[in-house]
């Protein structure tokens, strides 16, 4: 409660919250909808736009108390939807087919063909979480070739959860095997591997990782992400961000990975100065670039990093 009051928090919504609504239906991503993201600012005004259009400053506990509540709100309707997809009750979602319509959009995007070093999360089935277990077998099998960008190996870093106060590293991995069930029943990697050396630590590593591929409960197509509450992924963002800054790197892309029905109408998702935007959302329909930074990455040619 005190880290909140502590928080210079600014409402970035454009529109009243719509949170007292009914569940919202899940935006169908047209084509013509599709081609508005092309039409979006570069990604270093968008937190800038944001914050031009955010006209509610929230500087006090009370209004952020209000946000966080408003944040519960929508992620237990998200949790709702999600439940109701079980096999028995959904129609095409998470399914197979939609679970491996992601994965594939990623694995053919640019933007992770050309990436060298990427974070990613180890899906939990239980969270109801688009599956990544295809991503990472393909990550982790990948033989290295040299002179071929696309099968160049890449380096995986997955998450280990430290303790509750919002504190996540992100450790590198070679094998699938390197993971154990946490408390949360998540998989992820013990700190030492089965030679007994120390994992590496992204935040200690010498060069940067150019992809992130997070998980969350909602999103929508401003770029807003709203996780399961505990802030570890925006503030671990937020660190990996500071640092990729400090060292001239070029900044990681952020980009979600989505069942449609996560997808929220623009106003619903509240978020406070510290909720970080992605850069671009993946779901079955498609793959959503928001910042320049996902367009200049979705061109086809090897993306440069520093
Ligand atoms: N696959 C995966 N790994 C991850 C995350 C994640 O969201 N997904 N995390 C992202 O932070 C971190 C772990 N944080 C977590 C936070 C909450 C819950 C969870 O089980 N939440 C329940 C509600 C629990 C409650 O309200 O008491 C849920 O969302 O249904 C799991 C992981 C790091 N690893
Ligand atoms: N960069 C940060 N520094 C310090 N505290 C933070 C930061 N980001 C989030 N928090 C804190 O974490 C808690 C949860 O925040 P929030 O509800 O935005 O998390 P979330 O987006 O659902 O979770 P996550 O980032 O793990 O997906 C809040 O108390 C918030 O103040």
């Amino acid at each position: 409660m005190r880290r909140h009051v502590r928080e210079l928090v600014v409402a970035l919504m454009t529109k009243p919250l719509l949170c007292a609504s009914p569940s919202p239906p899940p935006i169908s991503l047209s084509s013509s909808n599709s081609l508005s993201f092309l039409r979006r600012p570069p990604s270093s005004s968008f937190a800038t736009m944001i914050n031009d259009n955010n006209n509610i400053k929230n500087d006090n506990s009370q209004e952020l108390e209000t946000i966080f509540k408003q944040k519960k709100l929508v992620r237990s309707r998200v949790r709702k939807a999600l439940k109701a997809m079980e096999p028995s009750l959904r129609s095409h979602e998470g399914n197979p087919i939609i679970n491996n319509a992601v994965q594939n959009l990623v694995l053919g995007a640019p933007w992770f063909k050309s990436s060298q070093r990427l974070c990613a999360y180890i899906s939990c089935s239980a969270l109801r979480e688009v599956d990544t277990s295809k991503l990472l077998s393909q990550i982790l099998e990948n033989p290295a070739q040299d002179g071929n960008v696309e099968m160049r190996k890449k380096k995986l870093y997955v998450p280990r959860v430290e303790d509750k106060n919002s504190h996540m590293r992100m450790l590198h991995i070679s094998r699938i095997d390197d993971l154990v069930a946490n408390s949360m029943d998540i998989l992820e990697p013990v700190p030492v591997d089965g030679d007994g050396n120390e994992r590496e630590d992204v935040m200690q590593a010498n060069e940067p990782v150019d992809l992130f591929l997070l998980p969350g409960l909602a999103f929508d197509r401003m770029g807003r992400r709203l996780g399961r509450g505990g802030g570890y992924y925006d503030t671990f963002i937020k660190n990996y961000q500071e640092l990729a800054k400090a060292r001239n790197w070029e900044q990681p892309l952020l980009v979600a990975l989505s069942y449609s029905t996560q997808i929220m109408d623009e106003g619903v998702i509240p978020v406070t100065q510290n909720d970080v935007p992605v850069d671009a959302l993946v779901s079955s329909t498609g793959v959503i670039p928001i910042s320049s930074a996902a367009l200049d990455r979705s061109e086809i040619g090897p993306h440069k990093s520093t």
